[in-house]
């Protein structure tokens, strides 16, 4: 038994993968004073892990609290955590240094490479947005950041007098009232986004996207696209198997 944790800037999800076969997620506020004694509650009933993997692009203090708590659980559980390298399961970093390269973007790449072979444009909708291209030979061209629409929202309800936040559903047609206006606008700010960073390129890459936003940016994009939101653990999952096999 395997335990992936994706650590992300708005929540953490976890999920147990047995025999390489990933099992439910499950999503929570690492933010809440309570989250320790939650997720200590969780964990006390699941089988018992031999490895945990963790990708987190959070502060290094989550990550450390998970770390004591699993081993507080199970001892001698194996800890891996993938940084971003210059090449790994056939992938090419394009980052100059490699290492800056968010943690999350390089798992999903590599996830990306594996299971949706051939030019790929992996988008994920998160707190931020980024967006990278991935050649079919694995060479990753580089990629984009932009704030998510939770963060676009709330950047408007603080920044201005007038505008609330507002969270309702969107489309991208215009809207009469203030809160379509902001979630239209939001909406098609991060479907343009996408669709120019397509439009862009030479040649056509099939889409992939990821993230908590990824089902409502897929409804509204003018292309083609898959949704996976289980990115991250697949290619964490790349990294225990290779350690199993060693
Ligand atoms: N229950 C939820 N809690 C938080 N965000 C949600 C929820 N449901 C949908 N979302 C949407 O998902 C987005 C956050 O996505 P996700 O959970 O993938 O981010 P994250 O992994 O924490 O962030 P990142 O990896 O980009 O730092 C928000 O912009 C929000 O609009
Ligand atoms: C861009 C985010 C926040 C997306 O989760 C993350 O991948 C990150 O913190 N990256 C580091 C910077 C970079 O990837 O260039
Ligand atoms: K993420």
């Amino acid at each position: 038994m395997i335990l992936l944790v994706d650590i992300g800037n708005s929540r953490l999800k976890w999920a147990q993968a047995d025999g390489g076969l990933l099992q439910a997620t499950v999503f929570m506020d690492y933010r809440q004073a309570d989250f320790p004694e939650r997720l200590r509650e969780f964990w006390r009933h699941i089988a018992v892990p031999g490895q945990l993997a963790i990708a987190s692009v959070s502060e290094h203090a989550v990550t450390m609290l998970l770390v004591d708590m699993a081993r507080s659980l199970w001892s001698g559980i194996e800890v891996i955590m993938p940084r971003a390298s210059e090449t790994a399961f056939n992938v090419k970093n394009a980052y100059a240094q490699p290492e800056k390269l968010g943690v999350d973007r390089w798992l999903a790449l590599q996830a990306v490479h594996r299971y949706y072979p051939g030019d790929a444009c992996l988008v994920d909708c998160g707190t931020a947005i980024t967006i990278d291209f991935i050649e079919t030979d694995g060479r990753h061209l580089g990629g984009l950041i932009s704030p998510g629409l939770l963060l676009m929202k709330k950047s408007l309800a603080q920044n201005t007098a007038a505008l609330p936040f507002s969270d309702d559903q969107a489309d991208t047609s215009l809207a009469v009232v203030t809160a379509a206006g902001i979630n239209n606008g939001t909406l098609l700010a991060a479907a343009g986004l996408v669709e120019a960073a397509l439009a862009r390129q030479p040649k056509a890459y099939r889409v992939v996207l990821s993230g908590g936003d990824a089902e409502i940016l897929a409804r509204h994009l003018s292309v083609p696209s898959i949704v996976d939101g289980d990115l991250v653990f697949k290619g964490l999952l790349n990294y225990c198997r290779t350690e199993n096999a060693s």
